[in-house]
């Protein structure tokens, strides 16, 4: 038998999208999955419960969305989500932080950068099999540390672009289950965006029975 722990016949190797942007496909196990899954559940039950992010013009993110740490709405971080029901979000765990580390030294292939880095968010993102995310900066972080996500279920094109406006030069990438992308450096403030989630492609050990899960870990920069 051949393949990887993710049971791909062909594993993809490791791609270095852009200067700082790194995607490592099948990087969580079945098993680590499955156990992401299962804390996203119990975080999307609440204290704040996850929902879809009003903008200020009044339209609806088509992604849910649930926070750890620090509470994202646009175009700011909070600890209450005064938003949703105004409750403090749930504290930001030791083991993510580690999680995030381990991810930047398999990204980056080495340890030096990643010994210091310390996420203290994490925004949990469901895609049922309509939604999308549009082309956006993550800049709303004082930090400019790299983002880790991680994904889990059903595949999706992954967008990554330029730092300059929203359109070319721009690179799609599939995010499959258990990938990791991670940007940061020249990268960092890059536009990125979901254009296409493959509905029904979650394969069971993702724990996800359907739909998408993105979970970004980020350092806000504030205490
Ligand atoms: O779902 C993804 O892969 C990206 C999510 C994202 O860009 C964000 O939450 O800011
Ligand atoms: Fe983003």
């Amino acid at each position: 038998m051949t393949g990887d722990v993710t049971g791909e016949l062909f594993p993809r190797p490791r791609a270095v999208v852009a200067p700082g942007a790194v995607h490592v496909p099948g990087w969580l196990s079945p098993e680590r999955q499955r156990e992401l899954v299962a804390v996203c559940r119990s975080w999307a039950a609440g204290p704040v419960p996850m929902r879809q992010t009003r903008l200020p013009r009044g339209g609806v993110m088509s992604v849910q969305t649930v926070c750890v740490g620090w509470h994202w709405r646009p175009y700011r971080y909070t600890r209450e989500a005064g938003d949703v029901n105004g409750e403090r979000v749930v504290d930001f765990p030791d083991w993510l932080g580690a999680l995030g580390r381990e991810a930047l030294a398999a990204a980056y292939e080495g340890v030096e950068e990643s010994e210091s880095y310390a996420p203290d968010t994490a925004l949990v993102n469901f895609y049922d099999g309509a939604a999308r995310m549009g082309m956006h900066q993550d800049k709303d972080e004082k930090s400019r540390a790299p983002v880790v996500s991680l994904s889990i279920g059903d595949r999706c094109v992954f967008r990554f672009g330029n730092t300059e406006d929203r359109g070319r030069p721009y690179t799609d990438v599939e995010l499959g289950s258990g990938d990791l992308f991670v940007f940061g450096g020249p990268s960092r403030l890059a536009y990125h965006a979901v254009p296409k989630v493959y509905a029904g492609t979650a394969t069971p050990d993702s724990g996800m029975s359907r739909g998408r899960l993105n979970i970004t870990l980020r350092e806000t920069g504030l205490r």
